[in-house]
């Protein structure tokens, strides 16, 4: 592994899974691996959990880290060619991140979405220049159109906690996942949706799960993430006899940026878990408490949000175990 950016960089996802939870039961067994190499992270926007699950994966793997906010404390980058830098802008990112790629064997970058030109966010111009002149392997912290290191944790919690019988598992039965929309009062990026997606509709292809995504109608994702999952637009129907329910908002991608009206209860609560199979409860967080899910699940034995949290630090160390191991 050379690039850790979408599940398309991953060879068999069931053996990186099976290699974090490796991990996960021994977490200092290759405390060596990455004796004087150093990890940069790069953020172009807040975050609190990759920050920090990131680090300590890296810690944890004997690799020295540094933290840049790019967005405080970096110089106003330019990513267009051939300009005239004559206006905000103070350093072209082929310099910056050819800089930062002399001083860090590999490098994780977030770089989110500005919501306003579809095509421009989509062609993650400003993460793939990144990759291009850094010179060194990169992990995605979450980019426009995805956050794979989430995926892959959320796909952890998943295997750890299937609720189905071996027994059953052999006769093919296999755990029901939704991913479910939720409301919010901000613009959210895709990027969260899109991952989730495109990882359970792989590991739908590989048996491990069936896949339902439910959204109003307007929020559908772009079908490159979604081929092979079940698409309504009824959340009770959606989940009924879930076993697992992922709570996520997004902003629409068709009329890109937007909060489109919708109608119905999107809020997952206690009584909506009464139609589901006593369903695991699941958000990569933060979370807008009884605006996106109801408090009460989230103090309920049905969430699984900070396990999920706490195995973005396996789904990180796995990633650079491999990176490392690959160089
Ligand atoms: C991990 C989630 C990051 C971001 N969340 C917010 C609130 O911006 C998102 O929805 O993509
Ligand atoms: N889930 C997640 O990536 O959280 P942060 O944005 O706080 O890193």
């Amino acid at each position: 592994m050379n690039l850790f950016t979408s599940v398309h960089d991953v060879t068999d996802i069931k053996q990186l899974v099976a290699d974090a939870l490796a991990l996960k039961a021994n977490p200092y067994a290759h405390n060596t691996l990455g004796k004087n190499k150093t990890l940069g992270l790069v953020f172009m926007n807040p975050s609190l959990r990759t920050r920090l699950s990131t680090q300590k994966a890296a810690m944890n793997l004997g690799m020295n880290v540094m933290v840049m906010n790019m967005d405080k404390d970096g110089w106003a980058l330019e990513t267009q060619d051939g300009v005239v830098m004559n206006g905000n802008t103070t350093e072209h990112i082929r310099e910056a991140a050819a800089v930062m790629g002399q001083y860090c064997d590999i490098l994780g970058l977030r770089s989110f979405p500005k919501l306003k030109d579809r095509e421009e966010d989509y062609s993650e111009g400003f993460f793939n220049k990144f990759v291009q002149f850094c010179g060194v392997p990169v992990i995605s912290l979450e980019s426009a159109t995805r956050h794979p290191l989430q995926s892959l944790a959320d796909l952890i919690t998943i295997v750890e906690t299937n609720p189905v019988p071996i027994e059953q598992r052999a006769q093919g039965k296999k755990p029901k996942v939704v991913l479910a929309w939720a409301p919010h009062v901000k613009p959210l990026p895709q990027a969260v949706p899109n991952s989730f997606a495109e990882w359970m509709c792989k590991a739908q292809e590989l048996h491990m799960i069936e896949f339902v995504i439910a959204q109003p109608e307007g929020f559908e994702l772009a079908d490159e993430f979604t081929k092979g999952a079940e698409i309504v637009h009824n959340l009770d129907h959606a989940i009924t006899d879930a076993d697992y329910v992922y709570v996520k908002n997004w902003s629409s991608y068709k009329e890109y940026g937007q909060i489109l009206p919708y109608e119905g209860n999107w809020m997952m609560n206690n009584e909506k878990l009464g139609l589901t199979n006593n369903a695991k409860v699941m958000h990569c967080l933060p979370v807008r408490r009884d605006l996106e899910l109801a408090a009460e699940i989230l103090d309920g034995p049905n969430s699984l949000v900070i396990q999920e949290a706490g195995n973005r630090l396996w789904s990180a160390q796995a990633v650079l175990k491999a990176l490392l191991e690959n160089h």
